[in-house]
């Protein structure tokens, strides 16, 4: 069997040379010969397809003269003349097709290259797709990124990737545990409130009531009695079996004081006795009830300033503020917005049952936006273009940002806006390195005074005596320059 079929193929390939060439002249791929002297000695009929040339335009002409004449580039018979090996490479002919050409060098029988077989494939539509197939990749690139810090900012609590909420956090992870008072200060919008339920959720007083006022939106009149509660007929309208106040409530949990800097002066002394020793009297009341709480307080106000003026109490103010803690605006931390971002468009896309998602040069805007109105201000920013943007993908046209937000100048990209936000931020931290290093002379100058040694500074310090001695000597000799 397998003889019949070898004698077979071997009589179909008695050919003789007019069937040789009608073989050629049907190949698909272009077959261009060029001899050892670099000219061309044959080529098929898909040299018209390739170079819109005939082949009797070709035949005859030196592969120097096609190149030179610019109908494809780069040449590879010189490559094969020089390597006496098989080469591949692209060509782009003058008609804008791109080539793969493979280049095959035959040797005689005193192994001299005798002429170079070249088979020339067609790939402009196969590259064309190519190019496209890298731009739906670099497309679905993108998507998966926005996908992906969806996914990361998909959590319950705050939403952070920068290196300071990092540190931040991890302080506000150790205190959670402890029974101690804490004050949160911040901005507006910065997440105060959020941080306190966070902080709440992190100690063992998690299962127990978390219950928050607000002193600022309770008129001053309700304030007392919604705080403290009242006894049985304590006053005209009270309810008749008298009302357990928040404060109460809030028994083995925590009180979570928000915009503490708008709690009365009236109310100031109760709470500081609730405070102190977790005992209030509630209105109408004779006796002292004690609860066991957690009290957490926040504000945006300057409370320095507000005891300055006499509307807060200094002592309040102690015993609030055991543990302070400062949660960053969020244009110091510019590494959480486009997460922030991404969150809030994944939360209001659930909500809406929309799709969005932000072009890059949209993003770029909104990072190098100031964020006045922090966290807040995003979150009202999303929900509002998730509603209003009917596209799926939200470009910097849909931004309602005010005049004076940090928009990229003249185009919508502009390079010089977000290079000067970078260059901010270098000189930010010049100036933080610059100040870190008076204090440090400050500390050494301070520490010589009085031990009026450079050997035992520089021990203290755990710094190179050098360092010490180059300090103080420089000094001085300012000090006699001034002098
Ligand atoms: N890091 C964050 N991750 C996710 N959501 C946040 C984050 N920070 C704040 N938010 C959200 O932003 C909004 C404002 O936060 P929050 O009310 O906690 O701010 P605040 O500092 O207490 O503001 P104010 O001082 O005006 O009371 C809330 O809807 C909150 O859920």
């Amino acid at each position: 069997m397998s003889l019949i079929i070898e004698h077979r193929v071997h009589s179909d390939f008695d050919l003789d040379k007019s069937k040789l060439i009608k073989i050629l002249e049907n190949s698909f791929d272009e077959i261009f010969v060029v001899n050892k002297h670099g000219i061309v000695i044959y080529v098929n009929e898909a040299c018209q397809k390739n170079y819109d040339l005939k082949p009797s335009d070709v035949i005859g002409k030196t592969v120097h003269y096609l190149v030179s004449e610019g109908y494809y580039t780069p040449a590879i018979a010189p490559l094969v003349f020089k390597t006496r090996k098989a080469v591949t490479l692209e060509q782009e002919t003058k008609s804008g097709r791109k080539l793969l050409v493979t280049a095959i060098p035959v040797f005689d029988e005193k192994n001299e290259l005798d002429f170079i077989v070249m088979n020339s494939r067609n790939i402009t539509e196969i590259e064309q797709l190519r190019q496209d197939l890298e731009k739906t990749k670099e497309y679905y690139k993108t998507q998966i990124q926005q996908l992906r810090q969806k996914e990361l900012s998909n959590q319950d609590g705050l939403v952070f990737q920068s290196e300071k909420m990092r540190e931040f956090m991890h302080t506000a992870q150790r205190i959670a545990p402890f029974d101690t008072t804490i004050l949160i200060l911040g901005e507006s919008g910065t997440g105060k409130n959020l941080l306190a339920k966070q902080i709440h959720t992190m100690s063992n007083r998690r299962h127990e009531p978390y219950i928050c006022i607000n002193c600022a939106a309770i008129p001053e009149q309700l304030l007392e009695s919604e705080l403290f509660g009242y006894t049985k007929g304590a006053f005209t309208g009270a309810e008749r079996s008298g009302k357990p106040g928040l404060i109460e409530l809030a028994h083995k949990g925590t009180l979570f004081l928000d915009e503490i800097g708008e709690i009365p002066l009236s109310l100031q002394a109760k709470l500081l006795q609730l405070v102190q020793d977790h005992t209030f009297i509630p209105i109408g009341g004779t006796e002292s009830r004690q609860v066991d709480i957690r009290i957490i307080s926040a504000t945006n106000c300057n409370l320095p300033k507000l005891i300055e003026q006499g509307r807060f109490r200094l002592d309040l103010y102690y015993r609030l503020n055991v543990i302070e803690i400062e949660i960053p605006p969020v244009r110091e931390r510019s590494d959480d917005i486009v997460l922030l971002l991404h969150y809030f468009l994944n939360k209001f896309d659930i909500k809406y049952s929309t799709s969005h998602y932000f072009s890059e040069e949209c993003l770029a805007v909104l990072q190098n936006y100031q964020w006045p109105g922090n966290v807040r201000e995003i979150e009202h920013l999303v929900e509002r273009l998730v509603i209003t943007v009917s596209e799926n993908c939200i470009l910097p046209k849909h931004l309602p940002l005010p005049k004076h937000a940090a928009m990229p100048e003249d185009t919508e990209k502009s390079p010089s806006a977000l290079m000067k936000t970078a260059l901010n931020k270098e000189l930010r931290d010049e100036f933080t390195e610059y100040s870190f290093k008076i204090k440090e002379r400050e500390t050494i100058l301070e520490l010589y005074e009085e031990l009026r040694s450079s050997y035992k500074v520089a021990s203290i310090l755990k710094i190179s005596q050098s360092k010490v001695s180059r300090i103080v000597r420089t000094y001085s000799e300012k000090n006699m320059s001034n002098s």
